[in-house]
């Protein structure tokens, strides 16, 4: 091995490790963020959150991946953030409310994946952040904020003549629809467009609904089985049809970007961001 003199040395920016609380602990993404940080092994697990009732109250965070860590899931919201620096929230709204109330006490920053919340829930969470630095982004995978940036490009590129049109498709247990992903995309759509989406979208169609009006943007969402999540734009044309598509096979792109998303509030004390924040993508 070569030896560096110590003025030589090739220097490398330090990662301050990090105590993380992972609320969910065992839902889908919780035990996925449990075996990443178990793997990745640069941070500290330091408490894991479940609601009462849940029969996961009691075991080792690790149980479910095969590896014992130690941290017993609670359902204790205090006793879970004990000690933690950042807590990354995968469960409902009304349970990430009531976390961030937890967090606020205690000084404890947030990574926020859960989707569904209301205007007035948002605003809740924009509220937190002027006080804890959080990143609350409806997809945290590198692929998913790469294709928002590719949608942005296309529908300004394709803002007359084509029908747009946006498909998600996610496993059976799903309880929001439209995904938090295809409403960002909608959004990012809407914005490039200098459209509303607030009054351009249409998230059902049934019976005689007339023609098409060219400046909606349509929502179409399918349940079913394991689908991890799928997301598609089609801009349809006259004579041709454009596709923007991201398909998941795997939750481990949403924690790797999770975990991402904690690193970057490491440095930060307040302020809302999201992942295009966190990648470097931000205009
Ligand atoms: N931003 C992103 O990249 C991604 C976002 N998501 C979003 O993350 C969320 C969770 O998804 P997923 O892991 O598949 O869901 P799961 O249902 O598998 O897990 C949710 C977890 O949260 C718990 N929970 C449910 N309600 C509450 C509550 N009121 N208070 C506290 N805990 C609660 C559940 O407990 P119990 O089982 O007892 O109900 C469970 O442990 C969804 O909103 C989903 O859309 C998902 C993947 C990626
Ligand atoms: O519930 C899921 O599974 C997912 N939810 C997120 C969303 O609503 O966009 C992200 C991803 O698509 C998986």
């Amino acid at each position: 091995m070569r030896a560096f003199p110590l003025s030589a040395r090739p220097f490398t920016m330090p990662l301050h490790a990090l105590n993380i609380a992972i609320a969910g602990a065992s839902g889908r993404m919780g035990q996925m963020l449990i075996q990443t940080i178990l793997q990745d092994g640069r941070h500290r697990l330091s408490g894991a959150l479940d609601r009462p009732g849940s029969a996961a109250i009691g075991q080792d965070a690790g149980a479910f991946v095969g590896t014992p860590t130690g941290v017993a899931i609670t359902d204790s919201i205090e006793a879970g953030l004990a000690g933690a620096d950042v807590l990354i929230d995968f469960t409902r709204p009304e349970g990430t409310l009531q976390h961030l109330s937890a967090c606020d006490r205690l000084g404890v920053k947030a990574v926020i994946g859960t989707t569904g919340f209301d205007d007035a829930q948002k605003t809740r969470i924009a509220d937190f952040a002027t006080r804890h630095a959080t990143v609350f982004a409806p997809n945290m995978s590198v692929g998913v904020n790469v294709t928002f940036k590719l949608l942005e490009l296309a529908a300004k590129a394709l803002s007359t003549g084509y029908d747009i049109e946006v498909i998600e498709a996610h496993h059976r247990h799903k309880v929001d629809a439209p995904s938090g992903t295809a409403l960002k995309m909608g959004e990012i759509l809407a914005e490039a467009l200098g459209r509303d989406l607030k009054t351009c979208a249409v998230y059902e169609r049934y019976g005689h609904t007339g023609e098409r009006d060219p400046s909606t943007i349509g929502f179409s969402t399918i349940r079913g089985g394991d689908i991890v999540g799928d997301h598609t734009v089609l801009f349809a044309g006259t004579g041709e049809r454009i596709e923007i598509s991201h398909k998941s096979s795997s939750r481990a792109g949403y924690a790797q970007g999770s975990l991402r998303a904690a690193e970057f509030l490491g440095t930060r004390t307040t302020g809302l961001f999201d992942m295009f924040d966190v990648l470097g993508l931000r205009n």
